[in-house]
């Protein structure tokens, strides 16, 4: 792989997107952004805490803006999990030059991994049944944009680097 291949993960909350991407970009030796953390830095604020001033539509709003202004720059990038909600931010991965690696995982095995993490605003508005209903809605969304998608239940995110690598090699 060249070492400063683009590439975009996506999937549901849980699914892994920093600590793979994190890892990957140290296999890589390349750099990773998280596009969580580009927003938090932007705004001087956690998303949970600016989701809570300004509520959902907002949040996403700026989301998109910054999505725009990095799908095309970064070398491994790291997104939220709601990416695929807008319309406009399927179009934007669909275009950019990066593959989007889909990293899936069943919502039982993500409820299991977030159990104890009280960041994510959306998990703290959502019980299981409510979780699950998002994780179908959204689904078929990380689907559309992805060109290779990766079954993360059973993998360790250093055994799903080595496949992410494999996967995108083999195209
Ligand atoms: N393959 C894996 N197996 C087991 N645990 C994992 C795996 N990948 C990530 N985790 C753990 O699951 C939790 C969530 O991981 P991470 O923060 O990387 O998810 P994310 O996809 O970035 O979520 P978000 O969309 O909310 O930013 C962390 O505690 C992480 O250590
Ligand atoms: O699944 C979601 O909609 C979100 C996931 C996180 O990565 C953050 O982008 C935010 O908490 C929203
Ligand atoms: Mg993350």
């Amino acid at each position: 792989m060249d070492q400063m291949r683009q590439l975009v993960l996506v999937g549901f909350m849980g699914a892994g997107k920093t600590t793979v991407g994190a890892q990957l970009a140290t296999k890589m030796n390349t750099y990773q952004r998280d596009l969580d953390q580009l927003i938090e830095q932007r705004l001087g604020e956690t998303i949970a805490s600016y989701f809570d001033r300004v509520g959902e539509h907002q949040f996403r709003q700026f989301e998109t803006q910054i999505l725009q202004e990095y799908a095309d720059q970064s070398a491994i990038l790291s997104t939220g999990g709601g990416i695929v909600m807008q319309t406009i931010n399927r179009q934007i991965l669909k275009q950019s030059s990066a593959p989007v690696v889909y990293l899936r995982t069943q919502p039982e095995e993500l409820l299991h991994r977030l159990k104890d993490d009280l960041d994510r605003p959306l998990l703290k508005q959502m019980d299981h049944a409510a979780f699950i209903k998002l994780w179908q809605y959204r689904e078929p969304l990380y689907q559309e944009v992805a060109d290779v998608t990766i079954e993360t239940d059973q993998l360790t995110p250093t055994q799903i680097v080595s496949e992410i690598i494999n996967q995108l090699e083999m195209r």
